[in-house]
């Protein structure tokens, strides 16, 4: 609203814009006024108080034009007065005169009287008026205050806001320039990885082109090899036929086979029979290292068992006596060389012949040497038990589809003509003849 439309309007329409600004105040409850409202609140009071004081002051020079204008009168009534004591006529013409002017003075004294009713009344409703616009001015100094409170308030406000704000428009701009970076290595990375697949595809491209050419090659390679089987397929059919009637003439074959397995064994175990059920055989052992050599009585070792030794003591026909083996092991003779000649005696233990083999001979002559072995853990310095053990856990090994051996072990010595079972622990069992439970 203008200053000029504020002037123009009438204190009632005035009265009635200010009520319906607190009215609205009251409404919203918070108080709050904003700075137009209350800039116009101002402009309205103050016009509210310059007319009272207009007012006020007409109503003063008013009273004291009545109060010159009354002194004027009662002059005037005077002069009159002391014209009334002349003529008659003139003091009817006066009286008269006189008449209306105390009609007029009444009249005046009325208008007074109620101009002075109005002043009071007036005076009232500026009395009411300075009360109402104090509180009205209270009302806005307080409006004014809480509007103030809350401007500085929401200005605090606003700049906590303001620096969160800057706070937050600097970790988003860092954000975005975060992501902006991460974008583009992102970016990079999907554009390598489309590169690297473009690539894969194409190699997988050629590598499926590639195979599609095999594909069908080999499906005619197949298509042949159906045909290449079903020809085998027929050719196998026929050899199975044959291969039949082969298997029939193999089992007849087999059968006659074990007849002269057994009939081969028969002759095998007579030839062993033939050699002689007992066999002594001689080993020479060579002298231990630091013996001297010369010292030998072994003179000859014959192939067929002749041993003749010299006994430089004696005289004449004794100088010389010739032994009869089996056969003579010269010091030279291997391990496998002694076991070579007792194996076939071994062996026909499988078709249930008994076989007895025992080394004799006096201290150190190297019984334990032949029969068991200096050294266990090398094969080839095995003696005659483990080799024979050894050869028949195979033979029954390779026979074991047609033969089940029960093998048993035992161990005895021979001291002093007493026979000794060296596996018993307890002492009374241990001489012979055995009771075992
Ligand atoms: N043919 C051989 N070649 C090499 N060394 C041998 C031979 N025979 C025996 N010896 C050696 O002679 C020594 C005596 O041999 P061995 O212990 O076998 O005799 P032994 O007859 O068993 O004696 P004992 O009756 O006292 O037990 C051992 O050191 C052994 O290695």
């Amino acid at each position: 609203m203008k200053l000029n439309s504020l002037q123009s309007a009438s204190s009632r329409s005035l009265f009635s814009i200010v009520n319906n600004i607190l009215e609205e105040g009251i409404e919203r409850k918070n108080g709050d006024i904003p700075q137009p409202v209350s800039s116009l609140l101002k402009l309205i009071v103050e016009e509210i108080e310059q007319r009272v004081l207009k007012q006020a002051e007409n109503l003063k020079k008013q009273s004291l034009l009545y109060k010159t204008r009354e002194k004027r009168y009662q002059s005037r009534i005077n002069a009159l007065e002391t014209l009334s004591t002349g003529t008659t006529e003139e003091h009817e013409v006066v009286m008269q005169q006189l008449q209306q002017i105390k009609i007029e003075k009444s009249r005046i004294d009325e208008e007074r009287k109620l101009e002075n009713q109005e002043l009071n009344l007036l005076l009232k409703e500026k009395v009411d008026y300075e009360m109402h616009i104090s509180s009205l001015k209270r009302e806005l100094e307080f409006t004014i205050k809480t509007h103030e409170e809350n401007f500085l308030q929401l200005k605090t406000l606003s700049t906590e806001t303001k620096v969160e704000l800057e706070k937050k428009i600097i970790e988003l701009a860092c954000n975005l320039v975060d992501s902006q970076k991460r974008v583009e290595e992102l970016e990079n990375l999907s554009e390598s990885k489309y590169m690297r697949w473009k690539k894969k595809e194409l190699g997988y491209k050629h590598f499926i082109d590639s195979h599609v050419g095999s594909i069908q090659d080999l499906r005619k390679d197949s298509e042949c090899l159906k045909q290449e089987v079903l020809k085998i397929k027929r050719f196998y059919i026929e050899e199975f036929n044959n291969f039949e009637l082969e298997v029939k003439g193999l089992v007849d074959a087999a059968q006659n086979y074990h007849v002269v397995l057994t009939e081969n064994r028969k002759l095998y175990n007579e030839v062993q029979d033939l050699k002689g059920n007992i066999r002594v055989y001689c080993r020479v052992r060579p002298f231990h290292q630091g013996q001297r050599k010369k010292q030998t009585t072994i003179e000859y070792i014959g192939e067929n068992g002749e041993l003749v030794v010299a006994n430089p003591l004696k005289q004449g026909k004794d100088t010389r006596r010739v032994f009869k083996f089996s056969k003579v092991f010269s010091p030279t003779a291997t391990q496998e060389d002694v076991f070579g000649d007792t194996r076939p005696l071994i062996r026909s233990v499988l078709d249930g012949y008994n076989v007895c083999i025992f080394a004799y001979g006096q201290t150190g002559s190297g019984k334990t040497f032949t029969m068991t072995g200096p050294n266990l853990s090398s094969i080839e310095e095995w003696g005659v038990n483990y080799r024979a053990l050894n050869d028949l856990f195979n033979i029954s090994q390779n026979r074991k589809s047609s033969i089940k051996y029960d093998i048993g072990v035992q161990m005895v010595e021979i001291y002093n003509e007493q026979v000794r079972d060296v596996l018993i622990s307890e002492s009374s069992q241990k001489k012979y003849p055995f009771c075992r439970a």
